[in-house]
Parts: C-alpha cells; sequence; structure tokens
C-alpha cells in the first residue's frame, strides 16, 4: 500500500486528477473504474477542467462504476447513474455507450450482477479503479462483513451507510436500502487502485484499512492485499495513523527514487 498524504483536500483531488492523465497519455483506450460520493467531485471537477483545455479526452476510454442502489431508475435524481452523468459523463467526451453503471432498475438484478461481471471482463478488466471509503470501512457498497473475495452482488446497506447518505435524499423521500456493488474480488482485480479520504471523519475507517489487521470487518483493509495500491490522504484523514511519520518518509524516498530514474 503507498500512502500519499496531501496538505488539504484540493490537492488530493489534484493527485487524483494526475494519476488519470497519466493512465490516458499512455493508454487512451484506458478501462476506468469510478467511484460516487462526495470525495471524488472535486477529482471529477479537475478531469472537466484538463478536458475542456484540451489536455485530456476521454472518448476511447471505457467506464465502469462501482455501485448503485436498487430500486432507483437510471433517471432518478439520487442514482448512482444520475449522479456520474451531472458530475461527470455529461461535461466530457466519453462515449455514453462505453459508461456502465450497474443497472438499480434491473428486472433481475442477481443476472444483472453476472451481466456487470462479464463486461468488465469484457471490456479487458479495469486499468484504474477509483474508491472513496465509507465511515465504517466500506468500499464500492461492501459494507463489514462482506466476503473478501466477493464478486458484484446485491448488498444489504447498514444502518450507518444509510444514515451517511441520508444528506442527499430530501425529507420523506425513498431512501433505498439495497445496492448492487462490485465485490472485493472485482476491486481488488484492477490492475490499480486509487483510494482517495479526506477530512477528519474518515480518520479512524483510514486508520483500521492502513494499520488494523485484514479483515472483514473493516472492508477496505483488503487492500492491503493489492499489489498497485494507492491511498491518498488529507492531513486530517492521516491523522490518526500511527506510524505516519514513516508513510511521509516513503513517500519521500520514493520519489528521490523516481527522480534519480528519471520517471516523475
Ligand atoms: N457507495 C458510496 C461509496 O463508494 C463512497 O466511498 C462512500 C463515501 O462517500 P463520501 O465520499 O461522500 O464520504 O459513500 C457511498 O456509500
Amino acid at each position: 500500500m503507498q500512502i500519499v498524504i496531501q496538505p488539504n483536500a484540493d490537492a488530493v483531488a489534484e493527485y487524483g486528477a494526475e494519476q488519470f492523465q497519466r493512465l490516458l497519455s499512455k493508454k487512451a483506450d484506458a478501462v476506468l473504474g469510478l467511484a460516487t460520493g462526495s470525495t471524488p467531485v472535486a477529482l471529477y471537477q479537475k478531469l472537466i477542467a484538463r478536458h475542456q483545455a484540451g489536455e485530456l479526452s476521454f472518448a476511447r476510454a471505457t467506464s465502469f462504476n462501482l455501485d448503485e442502489y436498487l430500486g432507483l431508475s437510471p433517471e432518478h435524481p439520487q442514482s448512482y447513474r444520475y449522479f456520474m452523468q451531472q458530475q461527470l459523463f455529461g461535461l466530457i467526451d466519453i462515449a455514453p455507450e462505453r459508461t456502465h453503471v450497474p443497472p438499480g432498475d434491473a428486472a433481475d438484478p442477481i443476472a444483472a450482477c453476472h451481466d456487470y461481471e462479464a463486461a468488465i471482463e469484457a471490456a479487458g478488466g479495469i486499468d484504474l479503479q477509483l474508491l472513496g471509503i465509507g465511515r465504517n470501512g466500506h468500499i464500492g457498497f461492501n459494507e463489514p462483513s462482506s466476503g473478501l473475495r466477493s464478486r458484484t452482488r446485491v448488498k444489504t446497506l447498514t444502518q450507518a451507510t444509510i444514515d451517511d447518505n441520508a444528506r442527499f435524499f430530501s425529507e420523506g423521500e425513498y431512501q433505498p436500502h439495497l445496492s448492487i456493488t462490485m465485490g472485493i474480488g472485482t476491486i481488488l482485480d484492477a490492475r490499480k487502485v486509487l483510494l482517495l479520504a479526506t477530512g477528519a471523519a474518515k480518520a479512524d475507517a483510514v486508520k483500521a484499512m492502513v494499520e488494523g489487521p485484514l479483515s472483514a470487518a473493516c472492508p477496505a483493509s483488503a487492500l492491503q492485499l493489492h499489489q498497485h495500491a494507492v491511498v491518498v490522504l488529507d492531513e486530517a484523514a492521516a491523522s490518526k495513523l500511527a506510524d505516519l511519520e514513516f508513510y511521509r518518509h516513503i513517500e519521500r524516498e520514493n520519489q528521490l527514487l523516481l527522480q534519480r530514474l528519471g520517471k516523475l
């Protein structure tokens, strides 16, 4: 796990945007794994700005989103498909038919999960998977107790996640308790994983992910098994890490090595 600590949330987004730009400049037809929630919004804004400045094109890229609420149609304003449309897809040059979000309105959600896995495989697998983290350590909608090798499936949301996400729904509005989410095994299959966390509310989850045991109690701890997992934190999200200075030291050494090899 590579731990990158940035001074603030804007620098976290900038670091993340740079990872996407580097990938797309090397591989224009890359397969991007995308995420929702409030954390990736700043990164998406930076990608949109780079696209508008003519520096970045998604014309040949394909995308797969992590998850979707079960029971919401793609047009529903609280659906993750709608969110992606508003926050990114509608503002860049990605081909709509190559953007994938699990279908929240599938007549047969179980079959839809199998189809989603098959579509990822048919696209050649995910090159770079973006992740946020829930306060209870969830990634996608893989709540605590999720199987560490799980695949895309229907998951029941915990009350904590429902409460955390209630801010996006208006009072009295139907809020789904079920989701379709890529599994932890699906996420671990991505060639590179980029998890962003900002703010003090994420500090406990970040500590459990980085320094806690590998455990289904903290689904994000599964990233300890990944060969190319990069965790980008602002100071607040990193504040409870015991070995903070060691992670900073490693990152400085990494930068020096890359500089020496001319790879920066
Ligand atoms: N399914 C999403 C996750 O993918 C996201 O990481 C999490 C944290 O969201 P936020 O970035 O808003 O804190 O919320 C939701 O539950």
